[in-house]
């Protein structure tokens, strides 16, 4: 089993806050998103870009995975965050807006004219109507190594601008397209994180959209505000109750009797063999959260 990196918990803070950028040190979050894109004015781009590029490379984030979302190539900043990110080397760079796998292609292209770090992995936002109709398309590029992409982010305010979809609670007109990109993250072998939530005052509501997408099959959440991390963190990691399920699963196939069994009745359950396999992955994604250091 390849090893489980931990991506429970995403937050994403504006590359031009160096308040954030200085408290994300100390946050619990699986991985911090640095943005350049949305969450930056234009007149404040370039100063941005500095600042997160300075703060990447300076590090201080201890295990925290480092993403730099860029600007998508076709803006005027594109270019130069790509060439400023891949010289930062952070563990991943986000493209916004992608919309056909050839993007990620161009990209990859890139990150080998400017001699980017092996360690430096890809990761694209669906967040376009197109990109929804396309998402296999998209997550195929993860066939490509040269694409280095490793994990797919929703954009759900994108995607309910460019629909005109309402975000309400249960998520009904969004939950066919969360679906369609999970099956095509899943389909090529790559993670994928759900939206965000934008109701900072909501804890409530926030656990729920958590525990729906988690019971979807997200890894994880992208988060806007450190009051959200440790309700996603203790949401996508698996419960006392499931890993202990799953130790009884492993340990019943391991036995004797069980050899030469492919289903068998466990506490009044049919359990398969794909469910031990459900079980040892649900062991090593407890296991890697519980080797993290602080
Ligand atoms: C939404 C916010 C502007 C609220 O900020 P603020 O009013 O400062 O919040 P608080 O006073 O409650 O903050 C308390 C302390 O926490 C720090 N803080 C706040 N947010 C963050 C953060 N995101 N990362 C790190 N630290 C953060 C504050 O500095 C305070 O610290 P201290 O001084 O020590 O008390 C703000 O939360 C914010 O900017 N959030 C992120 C917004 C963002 O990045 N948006 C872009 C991504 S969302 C998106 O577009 C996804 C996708 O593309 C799509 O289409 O869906
Ligand atoms: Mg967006």
């Amino acid at each position: 089993m390849t090893p489980i990196r931990p991506r429970r918990s995403a937050l994403y803070m504006p590359g031009s806050n160096l308040r954030a950028l200085e408290k994300a040190k100390t946050l619990a979050a699986d991985g911090v998103i640095f943005d350049l894109e949305d969450a930056v004015a234009p007149d404040l781009k370039t100063q941005a870009r500095e600042q997160v590029c300075a703060a990447v490379q300076a590090g201080g984030y201890g295990r925290r995975e480092l993403v730099i979302r860029i600007n998508a190539l076709d803006t005027p900043w594109g270019e130069a965050d790509l060439a400023a990110a891949v010289a930062a080397a952070p563990d991943a760079i986000l493209v916004p807006k992608v919309s056909t796998a050839e993007t990620l292609a161009a990209v990859g292209l890139r990150l080998r004219k400017l001699g980017a770090a092996e360690r430096t992995r890809v990761w694209a936002m669906i967040e376009t109507p197109l990109a929804i109709l396309r998402a296999e398309s998209i997550a195929s590029a993860a066939r490509d190594v040269d694409t280095r992409l490793d994990c797919i982010v929703m954009g759900t305010n994108d995607l309910a601008k460019d629909t005109r979809a309402r975000l309400l609670p249960g998520r009904a007109a969004m939950l066919p397209w969360l679906m369609t990109a999970l099956a095509a993250a899943r389909a090529h072998g790559i993670d994928i994180l759900d939206g965000v939530y934008n109701g900072l005052s909501d804890p409530e509501g926030f656990r729920t959209e958590c525990e729906q997408s988690r019971d979807g099959g997200f890894d994880g959440k992208t988060l806007i505000h450190p009051d959200q991390i440790a309700t996603a963190n203790d949401i996508f990691a698996p419960s006392r109750d499931e890993v202990e399920t799953a130790k009884t699963i492993v340990e019943a196939f391991d036995e004797p009797e069980n050899a030469g069994k492919g289903a068998i009745s466990l506490n009044g359950r049919m359990v398969e063999r794909l469910h031990a396999e459900m079980a040892k992955r649900t062991l090593a994604l407890a296991d890697a959260i519980a080797a993290r250091p602080v």
